[in-house]
């Protein structure tokens, strides 16, 4: 086939945004999947949900995992005050390389960390590398399978403290049977779960929220 579907994405982001208003790329992808074609951002149903998490938290420091086209990065940073910053994990070079623009055209670089590989062998090294010393909010949004052993691992880093925030996409559709159970039963979480659709259809979706109260 000619061009990517996340080519395609950041064409419509170049053909339709303007250049440093966040709102307008977010406006775009949405016009783009909901009449063009369809793609796996968060959307914007749920991620009107997003926001009022990401108001609600004002987070410092955020951990997104799975950047994909970069549209839930852009809907993150936009909120976040100066000083603060999202660092985004993508494991695909090609998704990655069409963040980078996407995050670009959107003015919001300064805020953006985005880091190329495998959120397993990069959780480890956040605290040294990044100077990082709790996150404030994670948005897990990538490989469905990663999001429990991913939690695990952020506990056993330090990463998750007293307050934080643990945001988790599709616990539906495609849905993350394990994590839900692990968040949803453990006495270290309080969840719960906000009601949405699947992204630009009307299938049941929706995001689970979990705050971490500490050991
Ligand atoms: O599969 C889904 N998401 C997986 C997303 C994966 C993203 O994260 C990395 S993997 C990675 C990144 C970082 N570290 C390790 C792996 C991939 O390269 C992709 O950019 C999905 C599927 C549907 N759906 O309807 O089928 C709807 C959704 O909202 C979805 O999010
Ligand atoms: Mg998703």
């Amino acid at each position: 086939t000619r061009t990517s579907r996340p080519q395609r994405i950041l064409k419509a982001v170049q053909r339709k945004a303007t250049v440093g208003d966040p709102q307008s790329v977010i406006t775009a992808i949405d016009h783009f999947c909901r009449h063009r074609e369809w793609a796996m951002n968060v959307g914007d149903e749920k991620g009107s949900i997003l926001d009022s998490v990401v108001n609600e938290v004002s987070p410092v420091t955020v951990l997104e995992l799975g950047t994909y086209c970069g549209y839930s990065t852009v809907r993150i940073a936009r909120l976040l005050p100066p000083g603060a910053c999202v660092i985004t994990l993508e494991f695909n070079p090609d998704y990655a390389a069409i963040a980078r623009q996407v995050i670009k055209w959107s003015g919001l670089e300064d805020k953006v960390q985005l880091v190329e590989g495998a959120s397993g062998d990069w959780i480890p090294w956040m605290k040294e590398h990044f100077g990082v010393q709790a996150f404030d909010l994670v948005f897990l949004d990538h490989w469905k399978e990663r999001y429990l052993p991913d939690t695990k691992l952020l506990e056993e880093c330090g990463l998750i403290q007293k307050g934080t925030v643990l945001l988790a996409d599709n616990v539906i559709c495609p849905g993350t049977p394990d994590y839900l159970e692990y968040v949803r039963n453990s006495p270290h979480y309080n969840s719960q779960y906000y009601r949405s659709h699947l992204e630009y259809t009307k299938a049941e979706d929706g995001l689970e929220k979990s705050v971490f109260l500490g050991y």
